[in-house]
């Protein structure tokens, strides 16, 4: 039976591909007995009201195109409601972390052809305050970097403006004071940045938490101890390769829920985007989405 499927692209994403590829991608959907019909980001905050009026308007599916910013609102205009249909993702963005912790490829044929098999899986959605986010959140002075870089810069030279970002903000390292109550810790501690993660594939970090999984129900928080500028680029380096977790600078732990409050004023990144300020409380919403992923080689996702 054909489905009725919404697909919700950003327009500006990567090298604005989809401008280019939406006949051909509406075409391989349609011959895959997806009927699908199209809506167009127009800017901030789009994606996620779309997202939420096609869950309102009963489409059987809900196709995500572009990159981390995109699938960020389109999750949280789904995340709320009480049905939830499956979620596809064709990966177009300049960042697609969450794509790649799935396995979901960025040549597009082959991503299309994943949709039109709908072979879903249950991942936990990480719940701060009243959004919501799917690859990590953070905050510190590092993590206020990704939703600085404009989106027109993001689409003229790609992930080059990330580094480029980076540089330039790395004399600007400021500890900030942190309270962290959980089920299990209650920590009080000067902080470069702490990360709270939900998968395991985080901006080009793949192994920044080694131990995060979809499915598992739990955050994997990571809290950068106060440090100097040789210890925070040794850090960054140690975590290139994973072997950050053992560094005396590095507090690692698991948990279902986290509140973190501050005296500073700190603001938050949710899977990249700019996610309000503190104090919050964070919670991993279990098995909340059917995403749709491969079904047989899922190399980087772990259950
Ligand atoms: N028509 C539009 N013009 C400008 N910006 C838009 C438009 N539609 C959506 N946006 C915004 O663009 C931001 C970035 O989108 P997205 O993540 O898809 O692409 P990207 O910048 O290539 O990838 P990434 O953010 O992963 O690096 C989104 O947060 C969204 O709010």
């Amino acid at each position: 039976m054909t489905k009725r499927a919404r697909l919700i692209f950003n327009p500006t994403s990567g090298r604005e591909e989809m401008r280019r590829r939406l006949p051909d991608v509406l075409q391989r959907l349609e011959r895959g007995g997806l009927e699908t019909s199209t809506h167009a980001t127009i800017g901030e905050g789009d994606a996620t009201l779309a997202a939420a009026d096609a869950i309102e308007r009963g489409f059987d599916l809900i196709i995500a195109a572009g990159g981390d910013g995109t699938l960020y609102e389109v999750i949280n205009g789904m995340a709320e409601k009480e049905n939830r249909p499956p979620l596809g993702i064709l990966p177009l963005g300049t960042t697609n972390d969450f794509a790649r912790a799935l396995g979901i490829p960025r040549n597009w044929e082959y991503a299309c052809d994943l949709i039109i098999q709908q072979h879903t899986r249950s991942i936990d959605v990480g719940k701060m305050n009243q959004r919501y986010f799917i690859n990590i959140a953070g905050g510190g002075s590092m993590t206020e970097l990704t939703y600085e870089v404009p989106s027109k810069l993001k689409t003229m030279i790609g992930q080059l403006a990330y580094y480029m970002k980076g540089i330039e903000k790395l004399p600007r390292l400021r500890p900030i004071e942190l309270y962290i109550r959980t089920d299990e810790h209650e920590l009080h501690e000067e902080v470069m940045l702490f990360l709270i993660a939900n998968s395991n594939s985080v901006g080009g970090f793949e192994r920044l938490a080694p131990g995060a999984s979809l499915g598992d129900g739990l955050f994997d928080c990571l809290i950068l101890k106060k440090c100097n500028l040789a210890e925070f680029i040794r850090v960054v380096s140690l975590a290139l390769r994973g072997e950050h977790l053992s560094d005396p600078n590095v507090i690692y732990f698991q948990t279902r829920s986290i509140q973190v409050t501050s005296p500073d004023y700190v603001q938050l990144n949710l899977d990249g985007e700019f996610g309000g300020t503190l104090p919050c409380l964070f919670t991993n919403l279990p098995s909340h989405l059917r995403v749709i992923v491969d079904e047989s080689g899922q190399s980087s996702y772990k259950n």
